[in-house]
């Protein structure tokens, strides 16, 4: 058991010539959530991919499980990543494409069934995602997300799209996985979201 999850010091990361994260502190316990807010531009996506090791930091030290992340197998063992919109296979249904998670990773969280029906998709199980409307399809992306099995949720703006009952809803499935143990890391504009957690603003600034 890890006493933190997530550990930051002195995090900096320089786009072109763009400070964008400076001297960023951030120590997240197992179980937690955390929020990550505030205005456009910040930093929060670039927060979360330097968690998800997708940036390097330009100084600094940057550990997720006690070590620096890597992109290899065992890394996304345990963590599930939520960023932009994949591409998504031509000719695969929402279904299929969650039953391509299940294939892949043999110990799931829920069946597809169980998927659809947390995510609201069950009616639309058999259409295209390119089909679907874009909350429809950001379900999905969250189903595929919460789906696999995992220890550490990065999910970067996971309310796009999301009507407000479903943001509701989110809310809830992500309290259920910190309260199973695993630990969620979000950046947010969505108020009830980060009401149920910790906040933390890339520039010290949170609206
Ligand atoms: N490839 C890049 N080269 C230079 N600057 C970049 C690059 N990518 C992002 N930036 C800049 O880095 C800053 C932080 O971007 P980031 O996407 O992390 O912000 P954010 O807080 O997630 O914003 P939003 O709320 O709009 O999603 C922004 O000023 C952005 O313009």
């Amino acid at each position: 058991m890890y006493e933190s999850i997530i550990e930051v010091t002195g995090l900096a990361v320089e786009l072109g010539a763009n400070p964008v994260l400076q001297d960023l502190r951030l120590t997240v316990a197992p179980g937690e959530i955390v929020a990550v807010v505030g205005p456009n531009g910040c930093g929060k996506s670039t927060l979360l991919r330097c968690l998800a090791g997708l940036q390097p930091a330009t100084s600094g030290e940057v550990r997720v499980f006690g070590e620096p992340p890597a992109d290899d197998a065992r890394f996304w063992a345990r963590v599930a990543l939520l960023g932009d919109e994949p591409a998504w296979y031509p000719g695969l249904t929402a279904r299929e494409h969650l039953e391509l998670m299940v294939a892949v990773h043999t110990t799931p969280r829920m069946t597809v069934d169980a998927a659809l029906d947390v995510f609201a998709l069950a009616e639309r199980d058999d259409a295209a995602p390119l089909n679907l409307s874009t909350g429809q399809r950001q379900r999905l992306c969250l189903a595929a997300t919460l789906l696999r099995p995992s220890t550490l949720l990065l999910l970067d703006e996971p309310e796009r799209g999301l009507d407000s009952a479903f943001r509701s809803r989110l809310a809830g499935l992500l309290d259920d996985y910190a309260a199973e143990g695993g630990t969620v890391v979000m950046a947010t504009h969505d108020d009830g979201l980060a009401s149920h957690a910790r906040l933390v603003s890339p520039s010290g600034v949170t609206a």
